[in-house]
């Protein structure tokens, strides 16, 4: 199965190391989410690999040869600039860029009625760009990436500033390009969505790639925890030693995180002394929490 490889990646613009060494990889038919802080390197990452930036060392591959002008015009690529033309109508700019993948006129207006349609900007085809809302701008945008049929999607924060219902309609079409073979990479700030539709996510830390795999392989390596659920006073916590936290959540629960069984049963007797207990079940971290466990984690310190 063809992968789009990102090995070595390094780039650097003056003195900041925007990438330092990052390499991944995303499978034919996976939904790869790739999160970070802001200025983490996404969209550096991003832009390497549609050739928009050029790296200092490393290299992008596709299917085991070298990501070339031939393959990234194979690419529907949603640029964080985002790169509609304001005054031109919806319709006949989607159709101009099909046209400019090759499409025939045909095949061009065809998948613009297609993908206006699925994003509901059917009605405002004959509209210029900058009439619409930003939410349809970006369902517009989105369109743009698709409607040449690419064999690849590389899409930089597609979901930013949609509605719930955009953002449902967003994953849906994402995930159907998976399952019709597509590697689909995409960077979000949103991680419950990410935790929700990924196959896999990557974490990126100041150019460095700092977890990478499906979430349950990320946060099966995590710290045991457990979830309280009781009776207790509001702001109860109970003396523990400092490699136990215990934490209120909301909803009358408590996130317990122990090094082990016997230091959580510590926790629960304590509990079960201060008032009643309904539950105490092992639970795992969400992708949010194990996002703000790796960047609370001490960066390297050079030698
Ligand atoms: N053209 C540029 N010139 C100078 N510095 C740049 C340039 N592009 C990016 N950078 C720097 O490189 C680092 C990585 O930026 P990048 O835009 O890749 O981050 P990001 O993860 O996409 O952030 P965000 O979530 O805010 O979009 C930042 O420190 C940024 O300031």
């Amino acid at each position: 199965m063809p992968s789009l490889v990102l090995d070595g990646l390094v780039k650097s613009f003056g003195e900041v190391r925007a990438l330092d060494g990052v390499s991944f990889q995303v499978a034919a038919g996976e939904l790869f989410g790739f999160v970070g802080a802001n200025g983490a390197g996404k969209t550096t990452a991003m832009r390497i690999v549609l050739g928009v930036l050029s790296s200092d060392a490393g290299a992008v591959t596709w299917d085991g040869a070298p990501v070339g002008p031939d393959v990234r015009r194979r690419i529907g690529y949603m640029p964080e600039e985002r790169g509609l033309y304001p005054r031109m109508k919806v319709g006949e700019q989607l159709v101009y860029l099909a046209r400019l993948h090759g499409l025939s006129i045909a095949a061009a207006t065809q998948a613009m009625e297609h993908w206006t349609e699925v994003l509901g900007v059917a009605d405002r085809r004959g509209d210029a760009v900058e009439k619409l809302s930003l939410g349809n701008q970006q369902r517009v945008q989105l369109a743009s990436a698709l409607v040449h049929g690419p064999d690849i999607l590389v899409l930089d924060e597609p979901f930013s500033g949609l509605d719930p219902v955009a953002v449902g309609v967003m994953s849906e079409v994402l995930r159907g390009q998976a399952e019709r073979g597509v590697p689909v990479i995409f960077s979000s700030h949103q991680l419950e969505l990410v935790e929700r539709l990924c196959d896999r996510v990557g974490i990126i830390r100041s150019g460095r790639l700092v977890a990478c795999g499906t979430v349950d392989s990320l946060t099966a390596t995590a710290r045991p925890r457990w979830t309280l659920e009781a009776e207790l006073p509001p702001a109860w916590v109970p003396a523990a030693d400092g490699e136990t936290r215990v934490e209120p959540v909301a909803g009358g629960a408590w996130l317990v995180e122990a090094p082990d069984a016997a230091a959580a049963q510590t926790v629960l007797a304590a509990a079960l002394a201060a008032g009643t207990v309904r539950a105490f079940t092992p639970s795992r971290p969400t992708l949010t929490e194990l996002f703000r466990d790796v960047m609370l984690e001490p960066s390297e310190v050079p030698a």
